[in-house]
């Protein structure tokens, strides 16, 4: 049996979406910017997707929505050209983010101090959030942005991002929210939540791989990343993706309208917690950041005396799909930077192992989960030199 529970790493494309895409390629297959019919023909369908777009995050009429490659383009361009328009042109010279975000969003931030920016990267609690007060307390004077996801990759956790936002817009500062992990999993309102921008990529939501987007709230002058055509107005040239465009805006509307939202709470996070119950009944095991507030899908689980990769391994030999974190960070062996976050030990740190589910996962395939990873959890500490269980060693916590 293939079981995959990586699915915040990416997903499966929703056959309703591929069925969307399919003339895109071979049939209607003109440059949208061309005058001709063969151009236009594309016209009807990428308006449709923008609607979809629009109605997911429900981002008002007069606010624009930017077609990017995937989100990590998006979170460059917002956290680059904020150093362009405000910093290099501006008397600011200061960002606000967390530890937790995105390397997407971190290692662009590494980059600009390296010219000079200063940098604050708050903590996380030990529920692996922060909360709004501390965001206040970090505005400067000179502070250009305030960047902090509205969804964690690894643990799940649920930022305050209307409460950050409302302190934003007191202080007169721009917000910007990495939303990949959020959209599909919880309601996203940009209007609710005072947000500024919010990046996005279609292959977490059952959409294709290579496309994203970047949401920009009317008013909000930001230069563009990627300079040449007219394309989205000149704030990011390039051919669009036609097929991709339209897969997206179709999972969005998947993903997000009333029911699919019900649906995965109620299917994914009952498979989600029936899959966290089990392991947690092993001694020895805790649920990083604990089990609040968190997407309906996501589970990052510490199985004392078992390292990640090991585990992985065992599942991968069965036919089951997880990771360790973030599969952008899993080629190397380090600790995983987020547990390292909530202060957890570097032993610890390497015994994290991430499972997230979508709604085209069943309870068959939770059960075959299950059993493998009992089976595994029991051979790998078999073999551990580190690891004796003791009666007490069950409540030690991280
Ligand atoms: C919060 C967040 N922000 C940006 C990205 C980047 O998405 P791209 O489509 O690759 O550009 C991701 C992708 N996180 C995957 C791959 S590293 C994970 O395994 O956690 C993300 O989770």
């Amino acid at each position: 049996m293939q079981v995959y529970l990586d699915n915040n790493a990416t997903t499966k494309v929703d056959e309703k979406v591929f069925e969307e895409m399919k003339p895109f390629f071979c049939e209607v297959y003109g440059n949208p910017n061309s005058l001709h019919s063969f151009g236009s023909s594309t016209h009807k369908k990428m308006l449709e997707a923008l609607d979809y777009l629009y109605e997911g995050i429900n981002a008002a009429d007069e606010d624009d929505i930017i077609i990017t490659a995937n989100a990590t383009e998006a979170n460059n361009w917002v956290i680059k050209s904020v150093w362009l328009d405000k910093i290099l042109d501006g008397e600011k010279n200061h960002i606000v983010t967390s530890e937790v975000e995105h390397p997407a969003i971190t290692a662009a931030c590494n980059f600009l101090e390296k010219k000079g920016v200063e940098v604050t990267y708050l903590n996380v609690n030990e529920e692996g959030i922060l909360d709004a007060e501390a965001v206040k307390k970090a505005i400067r004077e000179d502070t250009a942005l305030v960047s902090i996801m509205w969804a964690n990759n690894e643990t799940g956790k649920i930022f305050p991002v209307k409460e950050i936002g409302a302190v934003c817009r007191e202080k007169g500062v721009l917000f910007h929210s990495d939303a990949t992990q959020a959209i599909g999993k919880v309601e996203v309102d940009v209007q609710d939540a005072n947000v500024d921008m919010i990046s996005f990529s279609a292959h977490k939501f059952h959409g294709p791989k290579g496309v994203g987007g970047l949401y920009i709230k009317k008013g909000v002058e930001l230069s563009p990343y990627m300079h040449g055509g007219e394309q989205m107005d000149g704030r990011r040239a390039g051919t669009v993706d036609v097929a991709s465009m339209i897969g997206m805006g179709k999972a969005m509307h998947l993903a997000t309208n009333t029911m699919a939202i019900a649906y995965e709470k109620n299917h994914v996070g009952m498979l989600r917690d029936k899959l966290e119950n089990a392991i947690l009944k092993i001694p020895d095991t805790i649920v990083i950041g604990g089990r609040e507030n968190r997407t309906p899908n996501t589970t990052l689980i510490s199985i004392k005396g078992v390292e990640g990769e090991s585990m992985l391994w065992d599942l991968n030999q069965n036919g089951i799909a997880a990771s360790t974190g973030s599969a952008c960070a899993s080629e190397d062996l380090e600790a995983n930077p987020v547990m390292n976050a909530f202060g957890s030990d570097s032993e610890l740190a390497h015994t994290g192992i991430r499972f997230s589910l979508s709604r085209f996962n069943n309870e068959e395939q939770i059960d075959y989960a299950i059993e493998h990873i009992k089976k595994a959890v029991e051979r790998l500490r078999n073999i551990s030199s580190s690891y004796a269980y003791t009666p007490k060693s069950h409540e030690s916590g991280l």
